[in-house]
């Protein structure tokens, strides 16, 4: 029996790769492109400052992090995978696969809006990767275009998974845990389901709102439910106060109408099991090959 290979099994430390520059800031994070010394090959790696997480008392979100990362795996290629994990005395590290090309978000506001065909590629994409969060039991709570990457072949990646529900995690039942949960927001004010603003269960139908918000902003640039403070767009939210511009696609009009509904087991594929054969079966995603989305199209094609 050869002994094992040594790269496969030694624990990694900082020394096994070289940082190179800064791809990203988060509130307890900064993330870098770094290559693997023995391999060269590429990684984004999430430092967090041990001092700062405790500072705002985000363990919780870190550990929680982790443990979705590692359930998700590396079985769909829609999500960022977990290399490794390891720490030293003042900071923890995540090696996360590298992102190549940037966020939805940059590229929707580079072109403004993107074409049908495109967003209903990349709404396919979603669809396939929400799917698979569904079969792990994990809800993202935080979906949006900030959070969704894009790798070198221009595939979707999903990151952020701070703010995620594990379903069935039996939460501790003492009164402070329960305060503290019940009072700590999740997720980002455009893309709050009504269920999370309510202090209701999140559920996968709060990432279906969320998608019926992203393919919105995909086809218009916009957000559905935007304004001047949190507040005011959190009364847009829970009155379903929002519209489309004129001339908007029917087909895609309908869509995210089934979406973006206030009870969450009334959206389009909220009571199906997985495959999401409700969305899947939608007219909107009536070109869509569900085996095979083939190649990601070219964003400028209109
Ligand atoms: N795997 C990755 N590849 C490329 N860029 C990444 C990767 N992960 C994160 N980034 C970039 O780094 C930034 C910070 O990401 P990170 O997930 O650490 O913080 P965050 O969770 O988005 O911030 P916050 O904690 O405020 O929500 C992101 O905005 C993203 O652009
Ligand atoms: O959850 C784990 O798998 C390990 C378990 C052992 C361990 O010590 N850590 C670090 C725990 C931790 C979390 C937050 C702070 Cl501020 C300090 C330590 C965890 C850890 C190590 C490296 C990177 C991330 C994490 Cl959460």
């Amino acid at each position: 029996m050869p002994p094992p290979n040594d790269e496969l099994v030694r624990k990694r430390t900082s020394a096994d790769f070289v940082f190179g520059k800064v791809i990203g800031e988060g509130s307890f994070s900064t993330v870098y492109l770094a290559k693997d010394v023995h391999t060269s090959r590429e990684f984004a790696i999430k430092v967090l400052e041990k001092r700062h997480i405790i500072r705002e008392k985000k363990t919780e979100y870190v550990t929680r992090e982790k443990k979705v990362l590692q359930i998700l795996g590396s079985s769909c290629k829609y999500f960022v995978h977990l290399y490794y994990t390891f720490q030293d005395t003042d900071r923890l590290y995540f090696v996360l696969t590298y992102a190549k090309n940037g966020e939805l978000l940059q590229q929707i506001n580079k072109d403004g809006a993107f074409s049908l065909e495109c967003t209903k590629y990349y709404a396919a994409e979603l669809v396939l990767a929400l799917e698979y969060l569904k079969l792990k039991g994990i809800v993202h709570r935080d979906l949006k275009p900030e959070n969704v990457l894009f790798d070198e072949n221009w595939h979707i990646l999903i990151i952020d998974f701070g703010s995620a529900k594990i379903l069935g995690e039996d939460k501790s039942s003492d009164e402070e845990s329960q305060k503290r949960r019940k009072y700590s927001f999740v997720g980002t004010a455009q893309y709050v389901s009504p269920e999370i603003l309510n202090d209701d269960e999140s559920t996968c139908a709060s990432d279906l709102w969320a998608l019926g918000c992203i393919i919105y902003q995909m086809l218009t640039g916009q957000m559905p439910f935007r304004g001047p403070s949190e507040y005011l767009i959190f009364q847009k939210i829970l009155k379903l106060d929002y519209e489309f511009p004129q001339g908007f696609d029917k087909v895609a009009k309908d869509l995210i109408e089934k979406f973006l509904v206030i009870a969450p087991s009334s959206r389009l594929g909220a009571t199906d099991q997985v495959p999401y054969k409700s969305i899947r079966e939608h007219e909107f995603f009536r070109e869509i090959n569900w085996d095979d989305l083939g190649p990601p199209p070219n964003f400028s094609a209109k």
